[in-house]
């Protein structure tokens, strides 16, 4: 049964539509009375309670068809209903007018210009203009206006003589007739958008479909699933893509960074919209590792660090030789050093010579991944997937026993083509291989190509340039007000082991840009910052005595018995460090 609402602008079709609705038994027909902005109300609500079908006439069925998405039908102005009113108005005085939307002007100005009338036709497209057109008529003598129900109330307004047309049964039964041939369309149309949909739904891709603005006009259940909570229209990687994809008209494939998340997408132009294609692996889920907060065990860079290498140090500029040397090549190249000595920015400078596209360096932190996050991977087929990428896996010497050999595997697998790797690792990595704490197979295989670069203390002079250069580089982010610094105070600094290396020192000049009061850093400022430097390292040193893996109370009795050792057994000194009076200490220590 078709279920269909009948919205009538006037009450003379409300009663002529409740007989007709005696009459009918294939249509379940609801009639309301509303014109215009009310009848829009009562439609869209309609359509929200499942009606198939919306029926109405003229003004108010034109303004309904664009606020809904089913079928609308409109009770057209017949030639009958014309006739019967140009018939009647012939016996009105003066001149006469007939002004109207075009559902209702069309017809009436075929039929006035058959009968050789005098009646002038009148188009409007909005409701209001109604008013505007009747008064050019009054100036102009008109004294009768014939139309819908927006025409009546404005001739009233205006003091002139409103004339209905009105609908005859005719009409209705035509707009019945159409009811019908739209229901059998549109549901057939809907069981195939239903199929459509359903196919769309069960695809593993989240597939969202964009307008040429970037807004998303379609996404599938998986679209909706993976990105409920992320505002797509504001990523500006996504935009791009679409933006790239419009003004090329081509097929676009593209890994991107969503949310920490890596994700492959094929980018589609499909007439005037854009369709994307996120394609899900198994790295997808690799997201923080226990323990390491914020931390992911992918990253994509899709613009590498261009920060340039600085050290006028003989080290320095052979690694400088051997990036552009290597650069050229296709080799695994093994990069070894102290922590935060800039093995991901020589890294970096090799992928930047080695891409030959604008693909993401694709860096794998096996300092947090996880053996099951490995496993995934490597069931996954991540590293054939991506085996015209450069992948760089940075400190390598972190993986477990069993994670090396995993990897092993993949390298060794000689059906398979493999990646252009980079690896990096502490430089201890011979002795470690001596100790067998890491597999010699592994480094044999990943080290064709190696690059050293020797601690920070061993190349002081390279902090000559560095200092400078750290120093312009915090100008964005806090000002310009530190220019340089001391003589004095940058021998002090050359004069420290930097345990953390070029790293160490970044962090350092942030603290003293900050704190300086000056233009030039002041040796009394470096001074302080050290001494602090250096009560932090002997609380590094005691808490790496510390096992962290016990209970609280465990750990609390760790840290009582290493200040007191410190103290030289001294209970009221170490008491007054930790904050604690003697018999709390003492209580402490007996529990
Ligand atoms: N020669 C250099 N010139 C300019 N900046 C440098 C240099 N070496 C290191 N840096 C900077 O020092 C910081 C630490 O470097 P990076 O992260 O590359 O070290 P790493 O050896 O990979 O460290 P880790 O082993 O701790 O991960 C980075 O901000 C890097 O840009």
């Amino acid at each position: 049964m078709i279920k269909a609402l009948v919205v009538v602008p006037y009450e003379g079709l409300l009663e002529m539509m409740k007989e007709v609705s005696q009459e009918v038994e294939d249509i379940e027909l609801h009639i309301e009375l509303g014109n215009l902005y009310e009848g829009v109300a009562i439609a869209k609500n309609a359509e929200n309670e499942g009606y198939h079908v919306i029926i109405s006439r003229g003004g108010t069925a034109s303004m309904i068809q664009e606020a809904v998405s089913i079928p609308v039908i409109d009770i057209q102005v017949s030639g009958y209903d014309v006739l019967r009113i140009l018939t009647l108005v012939k016996g009105f005085s003066g001149k006469a007018a007939i002004v109207g939307f075009s559902n209702i002007t069309q017809g009436a100005a075929t039929i006035c210009k058959l009968l050789d009338l005098d009646i002038k036709t009148l188009t409007i497209t909005k409701d209001n203009e109604v008013k505007g057109k009747l008064t050019g008529l009054k100036k102009n003598g008109y004294e009768v206006v014939i139309g819908d129900v927006v025409t009546m109330q404005a001739a009233k307004q205006l003091g002139m003589t409103g004339v209905l047309i009105t609908s005859g049964k005719e009409a209705i039964m035509d707009a019945l007739e159409e009811t019908r041939r739209s229901y059998r369309l549109f549901s057939r149309l809907q069981r195939d958008i239903t199929l459509m949909e359903t196919i769309l739904d069960s695809d593993e891709h989240a597939i969202g479909v964009f307008n040429q603005d970037e807004k998303i006009v379609y996404g599938n259940e998986r679209f909706h699933n993976e990105f409920h909570w992320l505002n797509l229209d504001n990523a500006t990687d996504v935009k791009k893509l679409i933006q790239e994809t419009t003004l090329t008209n081509e097929k676009q494939v593209k890994l991107l960074y969503i949310n920490n998340k890596l994700w492959k997408i094929t980018s589609c132009p499909i007439k005037d919209k854009v369709a994307l294609f996120f394609e899900k692996t198994h790295s997808n889920q690799i997201t923080t590792h226990s323990g390491q907060a914020n931390q992911t065990a992918i990253e994509l860079h899709t613009s590498a660090s261009r920060t340039p290498i600085s050290g006028k140090s003989e080290a320095i500029q052979k690694v400088l030789e051997q990036i552009d040397l290597y650069g050229d090549r296709e080799e695994p190249i093994w990069i070894m050093g102290e922590q935060g000595n800039g093995k991901e920015l020589v890294a970096h400078s090799i992928y930047l010579k080695r891409k030959t596209a604008d693909e993401p360096l694709i860096t794998l932190r096996c300092d947090v991944i996880s053996a099951e996050q490995l496993k995934d991977l490597i069931k996954d087929d991540f590293f054939q997937k991506y085996s015209n990428r450069i992948i760089f896996l940075k400190n390598i010497d972190q993986l477990n026993s069993y994670m090396q050999k995993e990897l092993l595997r993949v390298l060794k697998d000689e059906s398979e083509q493999k990646p252009q790797w980079i690896v990096s690792s502490k430089d201890n990595i011979e002795e470690r291989i001596k100790n067998k704490t890491f597999h010699r197979e592994l480094f044999r295989l990943l080290s064709p190509l190696q690059i050293q670069i020797p601690p920070l203390r061993e190349r002081k002079e390279d902090m000559e340039e560095l200092v400078p250069v750290f120093i312009s580089d915090l100008h964005p982010k806090y000002g310009n007000k530190v220019v340089g610094i001391r003589d004095d105070a940058l021998e002090q600094m050359m004069d420290y082991d930097w345990p953390g290396n070029v790293g160490q020192l970044k962090h350092v000049m942030e603290q003293l840009f900050l704190e300086s009061q000056s233009y030039y850093i002041e040796k009394a400022e470096v001074d302080i910052v050290f001494k602090r430097l250096k009560q932090q390292e002997k609380w590094n040193d005691a808490l790496s005595y510390i096992d962290i893996s016990g209970t609280l109370e465990e750990i609390e009795r760790q840290v009582i018995t290493k200040v007191l050792e410190d103290e030289g057994m001294n209970q009221s000194r170490a008491a007054k460090r930790l904050g604690i009076n003697r018999s709390t200490l003492w209580r402490k220590l007996k529990e």
